[in-house]
């Protein structure tokens, strides 16, 4: 297949807000896939991954386009292999000659693509659920079975490939042990009691602010993942450590991971979040509170509900349990909510006892309860502080997820609740990030996902979604979370007070 026919393809996709013409683009294309690499390429991630190509390097290259299409998908992925295997003395020079070939050989257009490819900027995360439903259109097979496929394999490509050879074959990915599974996730709750009456028999467990963690355990091997299910577990020796004594030969445990004050409060997020990128910082140990049991000694469970898992969670790691009750009573459920909160944490997670493992999904058997009202938005922008912050990125212009893969929809702005470290940080991660700047305004790749706290949002006719974030203010960075995670401008909407409400504010033009 020609490369050219999936920039041309991925131009259609960006070019229309239809979510339905996108899957027939995308679906028209992967019908004659030839190589997984043309769903790498789709959604803007190489096969190879992030490949280290300095993005100045690859925005300073200047070369004569080939005058007509000739590279194929194959050729294409084939280069940007050798040359992330460029290594050793005088790497930088042969890697600027390795792309200088390869960019001969490419069109003008197919150089944008490759620039925007190489720097990130084409990164689709957004489009994960257009893709999958442009795979199961192309294969003629159900969504769902594409979607478990999805989850349980962590890969794009490796699902559509496997979905164009059959339904037998997306059928045959299962939990391994070692390979992380995409992780459920919870569904806000209109309140506790509506959470209780809605789910029956339930746990309410504690909801801990701090790192998702997947820890896999095959005899003495662990790994740990996060959230993204990006690997940490050299940097995380404690809970390597800790596993490795669990009483068990392989097990695959879903939990939450914080560092405690000496009596034991939760510390701050950042803090518990800087350990998995750094190594050796010891002295900020990491306590495990598990909540999940996917996998027990040959045994898989993501199919078993909620209790017979918490009874296999009991069993092998009793003593690191998240603290909660299994099937409260309406006020044992509302003194575990307020020991959460005394104890310093967000809230509780109510789950049905009877669901299974909805890996990926953010479904109504999980429900969180928190009193405070968050989203977790995009910086798409940022303004120029004026006096004390004079020289620092300060407004943050907000996006909203596209849900139908287009990008961030703009529904506010901020600069309320940033600390002078934050400033100084965002200033410079920013800056790395910007795509166009004047005296004003820098606007940046969606890349960093910030939480929001707010008062509600209100119809707007200046912004582009309709709707307007009211008395927004910063609560944190999310660098666990991927902009593809972000909350959807419909889930920005669904805040807007009904209809007759004594809330129903129009804002000021
Ligand atoms: N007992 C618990 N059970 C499940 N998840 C928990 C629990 N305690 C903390 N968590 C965290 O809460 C998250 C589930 O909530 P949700 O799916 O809404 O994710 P989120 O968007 O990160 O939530 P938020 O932004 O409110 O922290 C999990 O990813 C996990 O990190």
């Amino acid at each position: 297949m020609l490369f050219s026919e999936v920039v041309e393809t991925s131009a259609a996709v960006g070019a229309t807000r239809s979510r339905l013409a996108k899957v027939e683009a995308l679906a028209g294309l992967l019908r004659r896939m030839t190589t997984p690499a043309v769903v790498s390429f789709l959604v803007g991630v190489p096969s190879q991954g992030r490949i280290g190509a300095g993005w100045r390097t690859v925005l300073d290259l200047d070369v004569e386009p080939a005058p007509g299409p000739s590279l194929t998908v194959s050729d294409v992925d084939g280069a940007l292999g050798a040359f992330a295997a460029i290594s050793g003395k005088g790497a930088a020079g042969r890697r600027v000659a390795a792309l200088t070939d390869l960019f001969a050989r490419a069109t003008a257009a197919e150089q944008d693509f490759l620039k925007r490819l190489l720097t990130g900027e084409l990164r689709q995360g957004a489009l994960e659920g257009v893709m999958l439903d442009a795979v199961a259109r192309a294969a003629d097979v159900p969504g769902e079975v594409v979607r478990r496929a999805f989850m349980l394999s962590g890969s794009l490509p490796a699902t559509a490939t496997a979905a164009l050879t059959g339904e037998a074959a997306l059928a045959a990915f299962r939990l391994e042990v070692g390979r992380p599974v995409r992780p459920m996730l919870a569904s806000p709750a209109e309140s506790l009691p509506g959470a209780l009456a809605e789910l029956g028999a339930t746990a309410v467990e504690h909801k801990l602010d701090g790192a998702r963690i997947q820890v896999h355990r095959d005899g003495d091997g662990v790994r740990v993942f996060t959230r993204t299910l990006r690997e940490v577990t050299t940097t995380v020796p404690e809970l390597v450590d800790l596993v490795r004594g669990l009483p068990c030969t392989s097990v695959v445990l879903d939990g939450e991971t914080l560092a405690l004050t000496d009596d034991g409060k939760p510390r701050p997020f950042q803090e518990t979040m800087s350990r998995f990128g750094a190594q050796d910082v010891r002295e900020l140990l990491l306590s495990p509170f598990f909540f999940d049991c996917l996998h027990l000694d040959g045994e898989d469970l993501l199919d078993r509900p909620l209790r017979e898992r918490l009874d296999a969670l009991r069993r092998v790691a009793g003593d690191h349990l998240v603290p909660g009750a299994v099937e409260p009573g309406p006020e044992e459920a509302a003194r575990v909510l307020d020991e959460a909160l005394a104890a310093g944490h967000e809230g509780v997670v109510v789950k049905s006892l009877d669901s299974v493992y909805a890996a990926g999904r953010r479904g109504r058997a999980w429900q969180k309860v928190k009193p405070v009202h968050t989203l977790d938005l995009v910086v798409i922008g940022v303004e120029w502080g004026s006096g004390r912050r004079k020289g620092l990125l300060s407004n943050l212009h907000l996006g909203a997820r596209d849900p139908d893969g287009g990008p961030p929809v703009m529904v506010g702005k901020t600069f309320k609740g940033l600390t002078d470290e934050l400033l100084a940080w965002q200033t410079r991660e920013l800056l790395a990030r910007a795509t166009d700047r004047d005296d004003w305004v820098v606007r940046v790749r969606p890349e960093l996902v910030i939480e929001i706290e707010l008062d509600g949002v209100q119809v707007s006719p200046r912004y582009p979604g309709g709707v307007a974030l009211r008395f927004a203010r910063v609560v944190r960075y999310r660098p666990d979370k991927d902009p593809a995670e972000a909350d959807t401008v419909d889930a920005v909407r669904a805040l807007l007070p009904g209809p007759g409400s004594a809330e129903s504010t129009t804002e000021a033009p």
